[in-house]
């Protein structure tokens, strides 16, 4: 395998003075003045009146427009939208409201090859989603692809399309989203989520003047890297020593897996001859990283399936989940590495960002984590180490409310895509089978029309009110997981882990800003805060009620 240097650089961490603005009124300059010189000039009709016509006549197929009055802002030949692209680099999130303020709920863009529609009303997403094809598909990640071709490596669950995909996602489904299956691991969760703790308040104590959890990120992905460890592999990896990882490798292994997300913006989607001499760097940068990720996840499922061929059948709950899929005998050994690491690769950067928005927000409102502490304290009154269980999490719901209210303003993976199966009228559009469909729902979680205050951290919105009532949500507005046979496979313990740590964390600390001032989002492939989420940590007085005064101090 053809090895390459892991640049260690980390972009977000680096201060920067922001030319953004400045940049995407340059590009817009000189996207403009091509598409001038170059493009005769197109009129498009007003999407307000469009979109009216279309609700009224409920779209019939026969009256459905064409692909090509989809509105869309001029294009350059080839490079379509490219500049734009360019413009709004981590922006997507921004780039998706300001078209949709120009154009309106649907609109078409392009950039070289990707060519996408992007919706933006739930009822449109409904009716997508609605025909959705038995084997869903989502958009092309081409250098991922790329990846795999070259090493000849199987298409795991998170890339394999058609009867490939559903072999094995039917060999993890049954364990990963069955309820009763993922509470088998709670004990092992936070036994992770208490020693993250631990590990937190040491940093603090070592490295952070007493203070401030010094990158807070990095620790973060340990404990992700750990609770996957625990669900893959039936058994703890090490990487919450407090005195660092047992194995470098798992600190390897969660950085490429970062900057892989992070590249994938420039070089996932754009025709690799180009990205190979126009982001010559990114993706050198891109393949290492999944030289680095195939390493150390091999590395890990080797030796699980030697243990597993060692042991035999003495133990069959024993081996995680690496254990059902080495026992499928529908699958290769090929796929069964390749889910393996899809399912790792998937797990770490998600959960990891979630907890430090979800923590962000609680350091800024005070008063959601005063009530989150009460009911906390309420539900699991003992000691500090005391196991939160199943029993416990059926009435935790404000902490359950606090990380679905994260999950709305922060919607880690930003949006969803599939490729149209059949041609498909959207919106009295006709949209051609082989169509790239993308929802904007991050745009649509903070839209007002659908959401209440809905800049606002409110966790209780998702809760039932003195009278019994609660808030009104259209169920398209809403899906940070996805939807259908192809939403997030990983969902019921990306939940469980993040309400174990979040729990065990509050229980015992204040959290208070910190370093985490002035964070903004950073919309690459996933919804990344533009720093580490560095907050400072005040350990809680045993007297509970102590400690809400505190909390105000
Ligand atoms: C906050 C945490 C997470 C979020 C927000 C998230 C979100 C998503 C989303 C939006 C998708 C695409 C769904 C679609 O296309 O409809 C997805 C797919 C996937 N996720 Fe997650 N995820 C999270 C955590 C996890 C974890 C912990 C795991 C593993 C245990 C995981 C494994 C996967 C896999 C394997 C897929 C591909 C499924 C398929 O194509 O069949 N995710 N995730």
């Amino acid at each position: 395998m053809e090895e390459h240097n892991l640049l260690e650089t980390n972009v977000s961490m680096v201060p920067k003075m922001d030319f953004r603005p400045l940049l995407r009124l340059k590009m817009q300059y000189i996207h403009n003045a091509a598409v001038k010189s170059l493009c005769p000039p197109v009129r498009y009709k007003s999407t307000t009146v469009a979109n009216k016509e279309n609700k009224e006549n409920n779209c019939p197929e026969v009256d459905a427009k064409p692909y090509s009055s989809i509105p869309s802002k001029a294009k350059l030949p080839y490079l379509g939208h490219f500049f734009h692209g360019l413009a709004y680099a981590k922006k997507t999130y921004k780039l998706t409201e300001d078209w949709y303020q120009d154009l309106g709920p649907i609109f078409q863009i392009k950039i070289m090859n990707l060519d996408m529609v992007v919706i933006r009303d739930p009822d449109d997403i409904k009716q997508h989603f609605r025909m959705e094809a038995k084997y869903p598909q989502r958009l092309e990640f081409k250098s991922w692809l790329h990846y795999r071709e070259v090493h000849d490596e199987e298409l795991g669950v998170l890339l394999a399309d058609g009867e490939k995909w559903h072999v094995q996602r039917r060999a993890i489904s049954p364990y990963m989203m069955q309820p009763r299956y993922v509470a088998t691991y709670t004990h092992d969760l936070n036994d992770t989520a208490l020693d993250a703790v631990d590990l937190l308040r040491h940093e603090r104590d070592t490295r952070g003047g007493g203070k401030v959890v010094p990158l807070m990120r990095d620790l973060l992905f340990r404990w992700a890297l750990e609770s996957i460890g625990v669900v893959l592999f039936g058994k703890r990896i090490g990487c919450l020593s407090l005195e660092g990882s047992t194995d470098p490798d798992t600190d390897a292994f969660a950085h490429a897996v970062n900057d892989m997300f992070t590249t994938s913006e420039r070089v996932g989607f754009l025709p690799l001859a180009f990205v190979k001499i126009f982001f010559r760097k990114d993706f050198a940068k891109h393949m290492a990283c999944w030289d680095t990720i195939y390493r150390v996840a091999k590395k890990y499922i080797d030796a699980q399936l030697n243990a597993i061929t060692e042991e035999g059948s003495k133990d069959e709950e024993a081996g995680g989940l690496v254990r059902q899929l080495a026992t499928n005998k529908e699958l290769t050994i090929k796929q069964v590495y390749a889910t393996a690491i899809d399912v790792m690769t998937g797990a770490v950067d998600t959960t990891t960002t979630a907890l430090q928005w979800c923590l962000y927000e609680l350091a800024r409102n005070p008063d959601v984590q005063e009530r989150l502490y009460a009911e906390l304290v309420r539900v699991v009154p003992d000691g500090r180490r005391e196991q939160i269980t199943q029993k416990h999490l059926i009435d935790l719901h404000y902490l359950k409310a606090c990380v679905k209210e994260t999950l709305r303003l922060y919607q880690i993976a930003g949006g969803y895509s599939r490729v149209l199966e059949q041609d498909t009228v959207i919106r009295g559009y006709k949209l051609p089978k082989g169509t790239v469909i993308a929802g904007a729902t991050p745009n649509l979680c903070r839209d007002s029309n659908y959401f209440e205050d809905a800049g606002e951290f409110k966790p209780e919105r998702w809760l039932r009110d003195a009278s019994g009532r609660k808030q009104e949500t259209h169920p398209f507005a809403y899906l940070p997981f996805g939807f259908g046979t192809r939403s997030c496979v990983g969902r019921r313990f990306a939940e469980l882990e993040m309400h174990l740590l979040l729990g065990q964390l509050v229980r015992q600390f204040i959290v208070r800003p910190g370093n985490a001032v002035d964070v903004e989002i950073n919309h690459t492939l996933l919804i990344y805060p533009s720093k580490s989420v560095d907050i400072e940590l005040v350990d809680r007085q045993t007297d509970d009620k102590d400690s809400a005064q505190t909390l105000h101090s």
